[in-house]
């Protein structure tokens, strides 16, 4: 196992005056695929933004990892680009790729894996695109180039699957369940209940806090663990 498992301890999340989540404590083991539910605005996006850092929050989270900590792959809620941004997909994924500011010539072998991530994610001859100009579900595409390039063991996915045709629903769940295969940590936040009982290992019901926590039989059975935040098997 070489994924990582993330713990947090009575975590809450205050903004602007608002209590967002208060006192989550649980544990996300490691290899699994945690689904975070609960109705709009119940605070699932901010949970995953604050597992992520990227919100002040108040608790503990840690992360158990096996090997040497890398960033942690993210498929944000509906990306945006602004639409005059002089950027294109190619300079975009060069920039995901060499961490480095884009006036800095890209190596030959960042050049290399352009094309295989795009054509990986159905954006093949897409490269010379601008940002601005990509359709809702191509940006989506274009996050799990991003996100791939990482190569990552813990991935975050705030409702992937939005935007997305047939063919890159298909595709979604072909991607994920060779994420699944590879036993990597994922953490998402999805609507369909449908998806949710046939993919969650584990889900997390959430409004203002964790409200409970169980395998989708527990929970679409009725039998959720109000305060059994642990994964087990
Ligand atoms: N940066 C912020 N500053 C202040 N309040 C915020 C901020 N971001 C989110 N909120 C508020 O936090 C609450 C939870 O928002 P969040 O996006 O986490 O909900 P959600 O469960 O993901 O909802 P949805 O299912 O609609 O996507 C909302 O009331 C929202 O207005």
């Amino acid at each position: 196992m070489t994924a990582p498992s993330i713990k947090l301890q009575n975590v809450s999340l205050n903004m602007a005056g608002n209590q967002i989540l208060d006192d989550v404590t649980c544990t996300l083991e490691a290899g699994r695929l945690h689904v975070l539910i609960g109705p709009n605005g119940a605070g699932k996006t901010s949970l995953l933004k604050t597992m992520l850092g990227l919100f002040p929050h108040q608790g503990n989270i840690g992360r158990a990892w096996p090997g040497k900590p890398v960033p942690a792959a993210y498929i944000p809620q509906q990306p945006r680009f602004d639409t005059v941004l002089p950027v294109t997909v190619r300079d975009y994924l060069i920039g995901c790729l060499s961490n480095r500011s884009l006036i800095f010539k890209p190596t030959k072998q960042q050049l290399k894996m352009i094309a295989p991530l795009l054509e990986t994610v159905g954006l093949a001859g897409k490269e010379h695109l601008q940002l601005g100009k990509l359709s809702g579900g191509e940006r989506q595409r274009l996050m799990f180039a991003q996100a791939l390039s990482l190569n990552s063991p813990l991935w975050f996915l705030d409702e992937p699957t939005t935007g997305l045709d047939t063919q890159g629903i298909e595709f979604f769940t072909d991607f994920l369940a060779r994420l699944k295969e590879e036993q990597k940590t994922l953490i998402m936040v999805h609507h369909d209940m449908e998806f949710v009982k046939s993919w969650a290992d584990n889900i997390l019901i959430i409004d203002g806090g964790l409200k409970s926590a169980g395998t989708p039989d527990e929970v679409f059975s009725g039998r959720t663990r109000q305060e059994a935040p642990v994964w087990t098997h």
